[in-house]
């Protein structure tokens, strides 16, 4: 669905947006485990201010196509987010029921700021509203893997996006 030449220079250009949109502060990205791994590395490549890093691990899809809208924490942060520039970042936003989640819970936690960043969004399957500030893709409602996406656990590693079909 999109290249891995086309997915470089989008995440190039959001390193650089996020670069100036926060110059003269510190980030502190959130990369939310596993899928947005492989986006969230290559997209600190890209950011010129000064960057920390910390993950969380939650999920909702298992192995399954649907997200179960149960939002299961498995693993934390490390560090506090007191006062800090945070940017969620995620792979995807489908239904929204992760981040719908997870934002009130962070911003409890009084972070400076939190503002959302996701490689890929699906609007047309979204069930509940989330402002993202940063969106890479716009995509249509099929099953993407590859960039940290996965379909049972495989194919995260694929260096572009690709559709997952049917058997
Ligand atoms: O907007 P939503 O419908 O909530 O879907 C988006 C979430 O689903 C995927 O995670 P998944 O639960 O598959 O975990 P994974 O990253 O470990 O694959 C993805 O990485 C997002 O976190
Ligand atoms: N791999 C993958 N995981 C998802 N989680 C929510 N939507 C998707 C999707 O399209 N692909
Ligand atoms: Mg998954």
């Amino acid at each position: 669905m999109i290249s891995e030449e086309d997915v470089n220079k989008r995440i190039a250009e959001m390193g650089a947006q996020i670069s100036e949109d926060y110059a003269g502060k510190e980030i502190h990205l959130i990369a939310i485990l596993k899928g947005s791994v492989f986006f969230a590395c290559e997209l600190a490549k890209r950011i010129t201010i000064p960057v920390t890093i910390d993950f969380m691990s939650v999920s909702s899809y298992g192995n399954s196509r649907e997200s179960s809208g149960i939002v299961k924490i498995a693993k934390d942060l490390d560090e506090p987010i007191l006062d800090k520039e945070v940017l969620v970042v995620e792979d995807i936003i489908d239904s929204g029921k992760t981040l719908n989640h997870l934002k009130p819970m962070l911003e409890s936690r009084n972070p400076a700021s939190l503002h959302l960043c996701t490689l890929l969004s699906k609007p047309d399957r979204r069930e509940v509203e989330v402002p993202v500030r940063y969106i890479g893709f716009e995509v249509p409602d099929e099953f993407v893997v590859g960039y940290g996406l996965d379909y049972a656990q495989k194919y995260r590693n694929l260096p572009y996006i690709g559709v997952a079909e049917e058997e």
